[in-house]
């Protein structure tokens, strides 16, 4: 029987010594790392043609191998040619499977993606996943238990898509005091926004095109409401501010309430509309902050008029960025693709590779303080009565005389200064009124519209937005 020894070189180019002395040049697989990958769906497909197709990447790609893949119809046709026996529908089976090193979530919703992430903490497995709506809920037990069993979960994928942001903020931005993030992070409600505005688009068709492309969750409300977006800054938050944040504490509003007219307004007055998450250090007002009180976080996901000079204005469709400023990088914006199969896998494979050269790398996997998450507090967040911003707000008033200098002096009253007021228009004997304030006071805002809503003169406010 002929033994043969095999030396391989990091590209997984063999040499063999038979016991002649015959060498023999091969080109083989070497397997390091089994990933167990749950879900093949948009993102899971995506990651699993890159896993398969190695070549001309990083030569750790080729030390990587897909050894189980869950799904839950294991009938489906599928566009993917993989290896036999890899496809189960047992997902409980990867995630404890003694085999595998590297589990990766990839099924979306909140169970049984907890609960499998959980056990494959257990078994001592790294994890690596997209899933923002289970670590924006559960970060906090799923990271605790990393710790615990020292093992790293990985969430490159879970923000801005391709976009490697959550890289950026753990490590290349670390030096840095983070005072604001300004982003669009969801990449359906920006595709549909931007086909609103430059085609005069219908909703209802265009969320249809973002789910056939692959863009939109399992359930689009979460989309369309802002949650996903919600998800997201409170995740990219944690990490800039260094502490945990409480969802029900992220300020949400979603898109349902941007209208045509709106949109209309909006390019007539300089501005677009984009479905801003934002995550900023506020002073405490009037002094209040106490010696060695941190400062509050205001964390709010809404639509807003962004100015078409500002660089957010500009980043349309499936792209997403997010705009950074600290101290002492000043500003910087990230850009990329936030959703789509390509760009998400992008980003998972990252995640899978950053893992497996450390497991190459240490002998005793201790947590790597760069990359593990050890937050323990609570960030204190600003009442949103409290935020200081412009606002645009629309009305439909009854075509009386003295109307305009009804609500500016109701305005006035409530310290709310204005920037511009105009009379648009009558359409069925309502004069249409928008005005744009300077930076106010958003509980003073909400005081004068109570007031202006209950005039005889106004018949309706149609429409309030935050101007950035
Ligand atoms: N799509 C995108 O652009 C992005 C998505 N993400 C996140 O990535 C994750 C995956 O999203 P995406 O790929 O779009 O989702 P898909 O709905 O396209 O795919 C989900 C996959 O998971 C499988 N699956 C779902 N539930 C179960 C279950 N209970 N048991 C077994 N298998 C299950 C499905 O199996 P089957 O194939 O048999 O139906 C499918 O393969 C989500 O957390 C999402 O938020 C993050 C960034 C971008
Ligand atoms: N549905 C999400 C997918 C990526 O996170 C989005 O549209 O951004
Ligand atoms: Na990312």
């Amino acid at each position: 029987m002929r033994t043969l020894q095999y030396y391989f070189d990091c590209y997984g180019t063999g040499i063999a010594y038979n016991g002649c002395g015959l060498i023999e040049f091969l080109r083989v697989k070497v397997v390091a790392f089994k990933i167990g990958l749950l879900g093949l769906g948009t993102v899971g497909a995506g990651t699993a043609e890159i896993l398969l197709s190695p070549d001309g990447r990083h030569p750790l790609l080729q030390e990587l191998e897909i050894y189980r893949v869950g799904v839950r119809d294991i009938s489906r046709t599928r566009s993917l040619q993989l290896p036999e026996n890899v496809l189960t529908t047992d997902l409980e089976a990867i995630a404890t499977d003694p085999e595998i090193d590297i589990v990766v979530e990839l099924i979306g919703g909140l169970e049984p993606a907890r609960s499998l992430i959980l056990q494959a903490i257990a078994s001592g497995k790294h994890v690596v996943t997209a899933n923002k709506a289970v670590i924006a809920r559960y970060g906090n037990e799923i990271f605790e238990a990393a710790n615990n069993k020292g093992v790293y979960v990985m969430l490159e994928a879970a923000v801005g898509g391709g976009i490697p942001v959550i890289q950026s903020l753990k490590q290349s931005l670390g030096a840095n005091r983070i005072q604001t993030l300004t982003g669009i992070v969801n990449g359906t409600t920006n595709y549909i926004l931007t086909r609103m505005q430059t085609e005069g688009a219908d909703f209802a068709e265009v969320l249809a095109d973002a789910q056939q492309l692959g863009y939109a969750e399992a359930d689009p409300t979460a989309d369309v409401d802002g949650l996903d977006a919600a998800d997201k800054i409170a995740i990219l938050a944690s990490l800039a501010f260094g502490g945990r944040i409480k969802l029900a504490d992220v300020h949400c509003e979603g898109i349902r309430k941007v209208s045509a007219a709106d949109i209309n307004y909006a390019d007539k007055l300089g501005f677009v509309i984009k479905l801003l998450a934002i995550a900023q250090e506020t002073s405490r007002r009037n002094g209040e902050q106490a010696q060695g009180e941190s400062e509050l976080l205001s964390i709010r996901v809404h639509p807003s008029f962004v100015p078409k000079t500002h660089p957010l204005a500009s980043v349309n469709g499936v792209y997403n960025a997010i705009l950074v400023e600290g101290e002492p990088i000043g500003q910087l914006m990230l850009y990329g693709r936030g959703a789509g199969a390509g760009p998400t896998a992008s980003a998972v494979v990252s995640d899978i590779m950053n893992v497996a050269a450390i497991l190459k790398t240490e002998t005793v996997p201790i947590p790597h303080p760069l990359l593990s998450c050890s937050h323990q507090h609570y960030c204190k967040i600003a009442p949103m009565q409290e935020l200081v911003t412009r606002f645009y707000a629309r009305f439909l008033t009854r075509d009386t005389p003295g109307v305009i200098g009804k609500l500016g002096t109701c305005f006035g009253n409530h310290k709310v200064s204005l920037e511009s007021i105009v009379q648009t228009g009558i359409h069925d004997d309502l004069a249409e009124i928008v005005v744009v304030t300077q930076d106010v006071r958003e509980g003073n805002f909400q005081q004068a519209l109570d007031e202006i809503r209950a005039m005889e003169a106004v018949h309706s406010i149609a429409s309030t937005l935050r101007v950035l």
